[in-house]
């Protein structure tokens, strides 16, 4: 069965967007990070703290796979960074899945994760300026991955409402 998978910069909405998608499909929502906390019994933040990003990405593609080859149809929200390692954008354009790129602007991204980054290593640290440098340059280097999924929808000025519309128009 096919996978709907969500995908973008940390806080661009992939958990939320997901969650109400399910609702409407009445498809089941698989967060990978959570997948993985549960896999492991860790937090993410506890993985990268203990044993380090390298493993983490490892980690990441086996159960990203394990969760394509899952019988039924799922919508799978990645981690931010998934598409970015271990081949994981080739795993985009599969015929099996629909990918959709959660699109959005620097500035959209910084208000999101400034009411929310402890739990976001990458940018746990930074303050709003070392913030916004961060994510502008991140962010390009990871556009070139998050554009080989198939479809890509802005999230910016939109509601949570207005974004989900938007991808049950392209899944229709
Ligand atoms: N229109 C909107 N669409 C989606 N999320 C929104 C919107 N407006 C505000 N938010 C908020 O943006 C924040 C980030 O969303 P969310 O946690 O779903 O992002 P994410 O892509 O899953 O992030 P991560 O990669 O870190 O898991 C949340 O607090 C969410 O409530
Ligand atoms: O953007 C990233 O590289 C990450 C995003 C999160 O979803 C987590 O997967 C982890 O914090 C790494
Ligand atoms: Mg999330």
């Amino acid at each position: 069965m096919k996978k709907i998978i969500l995908l973008g910069y940390m806080g661009c909405g992939k958990s939320t967007i997901a969650k109400e998608l399910s609702k409407k499909l009445e498809i089941p929502f698989i967060d990978l990070d959570e997948f993985i906390e549960e896999k492991v019994k860790m937090t993410i933040k506890t993985i990268f703290a203990e044993k380090g990003e390298i493993h983490f990405r490892r980690l990441e593609h086996e159960c990203f796979v394990e969760l394509l080859n899952l019988p039924e149809a799922v919508i799978i929200g990645l981690g931010g960074g998934t598409p970015c390692y271990a081949n994981n954008h080739e795993l985009l354009k599969r015929e099996d899945v629909e990918s959709i790129y959660l699109k959005a602007s620097i500035d959209t991204l910084v208000v999101r994760l400034s009411l929310n980054k402890s739990n976001r290593p990458l940018i746990a640290n930074k303050n709003d300026v070392e913030m916004k440098e961060f994510i502008a340059t991140h962010l390009f280097e990871r556009s070139y991955y998050y554009n080989q999924a198939q479809h890509s929808v802005v999230v910016d000025q939109r509601t949570i409402a207005q974004t989900v519309e938007d991808i049950l128009a392209i899944l229709a």
